[in-house]
């Protein structure tokens, strides 16, 4: 089943005309996207686009200003940030927030008390193992962002909203966090939606991608044509509107009689 035929079949995250204000400013207009579920999403664009402001008024941080987004059987507008939670709808917010004097078993354990919340987090990410009783003050920048996921993952989630993961890591951290994501989509009971400052390796691991720009969405189609061409993804950044149409970088060899 393709992305589209899950979305039309309501097992998508639907956001349809979205507008988002901040202060009686708009910031994001007219942004229809879905991310379905079992599927990595990527929303790129450059820095003050509004993907943060997107992720938020998913998450019910902000208010939409106009248009809808449905969950299920659920129209999103009329749900708090709270009731959203409990949904599933989780936002792993930019920035690591790990409780730094607490230890990586114990910041697991806040979020969920059962035992197999602490397993999944392990099997995510085995590095994890070895530290579980180590203050989570003293892991790397990385590793607490393996445990700031492994935590929204003990939450059950059904949409996964990450804001930014990657920011402060090294792009050799940032290459082994990712994988992960797509794994955890490929479990199949999880939609993610990620904004990813690292496009070319967001690119690499998403299904749909979509590029906003100005607070508007200039891109939005595979991620595999903005991967194989770079100017697209370019033009798309710049807020030039661009199709999702394969455009191959070299012209086709011409076969010799
Ligand atoms: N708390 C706020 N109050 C008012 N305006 C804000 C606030 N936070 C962000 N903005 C503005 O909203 C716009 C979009 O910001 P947002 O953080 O959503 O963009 P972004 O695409 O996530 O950028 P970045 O990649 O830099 O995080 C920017 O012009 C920013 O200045």
């Amino acid at each position: 089943m393709t992305g589209d035929d899950r979305s039309a079949a309501g097992d998508a995250l639907a956001l349809e005309n979205i507008a988002v204000a901040r202060g009686g400013a708009p910031i994001v207009r007219d942004v229809t996207l879905h991310a379905p579920r079992g599927a990595v999403t990527v929303l790129l664009g450059p820095n003050g686009a509004g993907k943060t402001t997107l992720l938020e008024a998913i998450a019910g941080v902000l208010p939409f200003a106009a248009g809808r987004a449905v969950w299920r059987d659920d129209e999103l507008a009329g749900l708090g940030r709270v009731a959203r939670a409990r949904r599933g709808i989780a936002l792993v917010e930019q920035g690591r927030t790990v409780f730094t004097d607490l230890t990586v078993a114990e910041n697991v354990r806040v979020v969920r008390r059962d035992a197999d919340a602490l397993e999944k987090a392990v099997e995510l990410f085995p590095e994890l193992e070895k530290r579980l009783d180590v203050p989570a003050g003293l892991l790397s920048g990385g590793e607490q962002q393996m445990l700031v996921l492994a935590r929204a993952l003990a939450t059950s989630p059904s949409v996964l909203l990450i804001d930014e993961m990657s920011l402060g890591l090294a792009p050799v951290v940032v290459r082994r966090l990712l994988p992960a994501i797509r794994g955890l989509a490929d479990g199949g009971d999880v939609a993610v939606l990620l904004v990813e400052q690292f496009a070319t390796l967001a690119l690499e691991i998403a299904d749909g991608a979509h590029v906003l720009s100005g607070g508007r969405l200039t891109y939005s189609g595979p991620a595999r044509t903005l991967r194989d061409n770079p100017k697209l993804l370019h033009a798309a950044y710049l807020g030039e509107t661009v199709e999702p149409v394969a455009v191959p970088d070299e012209p086709a060899a011409v076969e010799e009689e």
